[in-house]
């Protein structure tokens, strides 16, 4: 058998199929009887790197291997359900002979092992067996678990007994015997694992995290998610779908998707890394109000919500921002970040240089930062388009998930009508920063120093209709920190160039939107 193609005539649920390996594509074409086509047509072709696993025999002798030689052997592999959406597929091809089974399962196998992606050997999960109202572990059992064992991965797996149980554990345990660590929960258990993951590596590379404008070491160990939360913002801004079984066919082909992360200081102090929102003012109240409802479940944030509309509270203060360079991408040039996205890949050089630069920025007080002042319902930033199954496109439909910058969104003090006509055009075609009170900037770092309200603004507010119904301005917000609730008002953020990886492949489509 030749490396670069092999053939066969081989049968397939009854039909004669032509068999091709070539090159990075398995293919097989249908001979004859048009009705044995199948639903896909008469020519189906898959990626090598898409093939799960290859043995010798038909599916059930996949769980009761047998020493009887078989002309049978089966190719698993990963089929489009939908756009996003992924399934595995058993095909069982029947041969000639043993030997050209054999031969087939044997050279498959070594084009699957030498296709580029790393594949995990060991896995160490993390099961949150409150996330999702409870789902966590059946999900993980019925669903993942026995794919992760067709894939040959073993797993130590780990249900948590309480808050912050991974990230600690993942800072105490010897790694070097794991290719990467997987959550099975939501947003609030992979950002256990982001600090886990990011703090470890600082340690066991000497870095001394705390200090504002230090470099970070890039993380080698990469994290899987397993959407099985109430809210997967980051499963799905990074596969396009909240589909656990997509997600575990993504972690077992080994893919790998390097994401920026945000640090966020408070005087210097290092206080939370992040992936997506930061936000100041509405979103931060809508965080803390939705704190004291927690037993309503998910609804809490839509509850919240609606009350931080009517308060139409806003904040005075100070933004200062590094912007990025425009030449590459801006946030209004409607262009997608997706699979194998060029603006990411070809970032890297330009990081090492403006990196530099920025440090050197950093530091004293350089005159390419720029400076906003005013009154703002908003300040959010976003590290990636934080899209979500509610607002498909996101925050910043055109952010870059690795790239080195974050979207600077600044919603302007306006009545609370025109808030609600921002929000509006985060969930249709409507553009959210084609509005005179919303500006938006990419950059590569930003602060902001409150001002309290003037007293004749505090006290007019203080009598307004819905500031008596929904509780009285605060003087400050506080900020929304991926979910979190960071207790203060001064805040400074640094994006920091691909410092994690993910098993995962970005949004697969186009990037074109024009
Ligand atoms: N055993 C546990 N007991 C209590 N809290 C836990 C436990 N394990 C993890 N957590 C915490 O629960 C929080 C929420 O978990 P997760 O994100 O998986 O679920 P979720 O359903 O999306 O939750 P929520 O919507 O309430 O944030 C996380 O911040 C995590 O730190």
């Amino acid at each position: 058998m030749g490396e670069s193609r092999l053939e066969s005539l081989l049968q397939l649920r009854s039909c004669e199929v032509q068999l091709t390996l070539s090159g990075n594509s398995l293919s097989w074409t249908f001979q004859k009887g048009r009705f044995c086509w199948g639903r896909r047509g008469p020519t189906v072709s898959i990626p090598v790197n898409e093939i799960v696993k290859v043995h010798q025999g038909d599916t059930k002798q996949q769980s009761k291997p047998t020493d009887a030689p078989s002309n049978l052997f089966t190719v698993y592999h990963i089929s489009r359900k939908s756009d996003q959406q992924w399934i595995l597929e058993a095909s069982t091809f029947t041969a000639h002979s043993c030997q050209e089974a054999h031969d087939w399962v044997m050279v498959l196998q070594d084009r699957i092992q030498n296709c580029g992606a790393e594949r995990p050997r060991k896995l160490l999960i993390f099961i949150n067996p409150y996330g999702g109202c409870g789902k966590a572990g059946r999900i993980y059992i019925n669903k993942i678990s026995p794919l992760f064992q067709l894939a040959g991965i073993e797993s130590d797996v780990i249900e948590t007994t309480r808050a912050n149980h991974a990230r600690d554990h993942i800072m105490e345990t010897d790694l070097g015997k794991y290719d990467g660590v997987v959550c099975v929960g939501g947003d609030g258990m992979f950002s256990e694992l982001l600090h886990g993951v990011v703090r470890r590596t600082q340690s066991d590379n000497k870095v001394c995290e705390n200090k504002e404008g230090v470099t970070l070491t890039p993380c080698k160990l990469r994290i899987g998610i397993i959407p099985a939360g109430s809210t997967d913002c980051v499963c799905f801004a990074t596969v396009g779908i909240n589909d656990p079984v997509t997600s575990a066919l993504h972690i077992i082909i080994g893919d790998t998707q390097p994401m920026d992360v945000c640090a966020s200081y408070h005087y210097g102090e290092l206080m939370r890394y992040s992936v997506s929102l930061i936000g100041y003012g509405f979103f931060g109240d809508v965080l803390r109000e939705s704190e004291t409802l927690r037993c309503l479940g998910p609804i809490r944030y839509d509850l919240s919500g609606f009350k931080m509309v009517l308060s139409n509270r806003f904040y005075r203060g100070t933004v200062e921002f590094l912007e990025a360079d425009d030449s590459r991408s801006s946030p209004r040039d409607n262009t997608r970040c997706r699979t194998g996205c060029q603006v990411c890949s070809e970032s890297s050089e330009r990081w090492k240089e403006e990196g530099d630069a920025e440090s050197h920025c950093c530091d004293s007080d350089c005159d390419t930062w720029k400076k906003i002042s005013g009154s703002f319902v908003a300040i959010n930033v976003t590290g990636m388009s934080s899209a979500c199954p509610k607002s498909q496109d996101g925050l910043s439909p055109t952010a870059h998930l690795a790239d080195g910058t974050a979207d600077l969104i600044l919603v302007r003090e306006c009545n609370m009508f025109q808030f609600v006509r921002h929000l509006k055009r985060h969930t249709n075609k409507n553009d959210q920063f084609a509005l005179p009170y919303v500006e938006v900037h990419r950059i590569r770092a930003v602060r902001f120093t409150p001002e309290k309200l003037d007293e004749e603004e505090a006290t007019r507010r203080r009598k307004g209709f819905f500031s008596s119904l929904c509780g009285a301005q605060p003087e400050t917000s506080n900020w929304n920190c991926d979910g979190e609730i960071l207790d203060c008002a001064q805040l400074s953020v640094r994006v920091h160039h691909q410092l994690i990886q993910l098993f995962a492949r970005g949004i697969e489509g186009t990037s074109c939107c024009r």
